[in-house]
């Protein structure tokens, strides 16, 4: 009996997962219909042969974790369902809050920064670490269980981001709670593969968005002008395009690196188009193969992904994974979306998470303020302030 089996007491049978996978966002709202199958979990790396024997009908959907050496959660469907944003208009209900903590302090989390980039400092070789992405947690309690479509619904109606919902392994070590999933706002596109063409919209360096319109745009301006956020994003689009190049007969960023933007954060992104050599590669075979980039791990990516192992006290599981789909009966079209500003919910409680990349000049306490915007999103769709993240002004760093 597998993990799934386990803890779902449902053998290897299909089951019906009717919201357990929804994405909604500018290209419209997906969810799966139908019974679904389990892909036996295993890591990123065997992912093709586990595939290969899922057949070539039907559409996989899941959670790839952060961690390549950590299990995926996947599932086959036999199709799924695409409606306009529309749908999803409705009048959420509100959710009431009981207790709210910071899972490292943020002066803990800025004291790992801290190491980060003296570790950043000392090793000046070939090896050495260039960017690392740092993360801390908010645990919320509500009153009651988290009514997740509400919160999902309520996400889905920001539209300059991807809401997603996808159904995670219960975790009975955590909380005695079933029905776990990720639900979040992402803005970050991983890959997607629409017949032999692909896209990707890395996002790298941020700022806090302002409700004051001079103030806003100085943040905008500011991010356009740091040295040190275009060095940041710049290691993403590099590894990006290194990763994907072997797979495709044309690659490149015709569009440059522009500024976008959230309700909440700005971003450095850039748009990365390419065709495919084999119009057949599924699209969550690519996203596997680029995963982690270094706009959630680092560079090197294995020396980032040890150092985030070590630095935080909290499993990341699968935030800053991807989430998505891929159409196997469609050469495997399908979109995958990096899995982050989202909350890892159970009964009452929800885990929100939060990373910024560090590069030599990073500042600890700019970081740990960073963190403290991207909460933003979640917590204000949760019923909390906006800025109940960010770190206190009296905090001694
Ligand atoms: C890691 C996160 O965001 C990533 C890190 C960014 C940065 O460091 O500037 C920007 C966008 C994302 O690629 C997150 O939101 O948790």
């Amino acid at each position: 009996m597998n993990s799934i089996s386990t803890l779902y007491d449902i053998g290897e049978q299909p089951r019906a997962l009717s919201t357990v996978f929804a994405l909604s966002g500018p290209r419209g709202y997906i969810r799966t219909d139908g019974r679904a199958e389990p892909v036996p979990r295993g890591r990123l790396d065997d992912l093709p042969e586990r595939l290969a024997r899922m057949g070539s009908e039907g559409v996989i959907v899941g959670a790839l974790p952060f961690f390549r050496k950590a299990q995926d959660y996947l599932w086959k469907v036999p199709t799924v369902s695409r409606y306009p944003g529309e749908a999803l208009l409705s009048d959420p209900p509100a959710i009431t809050l009981k207790e709210m903590r910071a899972e490292p302090s943020p002066a803990l989390y800025a004291a790992s920064v801290g190491h980060a980039l003296n570790i950043m400092d000392r090793r000046q070789n070939d090896d050495a670490l260039e960017k690392v992405v740092l993360a801390r947690t908010l645990v919320v309690e509500a009153d009651d269980t988290i009514p997740q479509d509400a919160v999902f619904r309520r996400i889905a109606q920001d539209d300059s981001i991807t809401a997603f919902h996808v159904m995670l392994p219960d975790d009975l070590r955590r909380h005695p709670f079933t029905g776990r999933a990720l639900i979040g706002a992402t803005p970050e596109l991983l890959l997607e593969k629409t017949g032999g063409r692909i896209e990707s919209h890395p996002l790298a360096g941020s700022a806090r968005r302002m409700a004051d319109p001079d103030l806003d745009r100085q943040a905008r301006d500011g991010l356009a002008q740091s040295a040190k956020d275009q060095r940041e994003h710049a290691i993403v689009v590099e590894y990006i395009l290194d990763t994907l190049a072997p797979y495709c007969s044309t690659l490149g960023c015709p569009q440059g690196t522009a500024l976008t933007s959230t309700r909440s954060m700005w971003h450095l992104g850039t748009l990365i188009t390419g065709e495919l050599r084999d119009p057949d590669t599924p699209s969550v075979l690519l996203a596997a193969a680029l995963h982690p980039t270094p706009a959630v791990c680092g560079l090197p990516c294995e020396r980032a992904a040890n150092l985030i192992g070590q630095l935080e006290p909290v499993e990341r599981d699968f935030y800053a994974g991807a989430v998505g789909w891929s159409d196997l009966g469609q050469g495997g079209d399908g979109a995958w979306y990096v899995a982050i500003r989202c909350a890892d919910i159970c009964g009452p409680f929800a885990r929100l998470y939060a990373g910024a990349g560090i590069v030599p000049g990073s500042d600890p306490r700019a970081e740990a303020a960073e963190t403290g915007a991207k909460f933003g999103a979640m917590l204000q769709v949760l019923g909390l302030s906006s800025d109940a993240g960010m770190p206190p002004e009296t905090t001694e760093f």
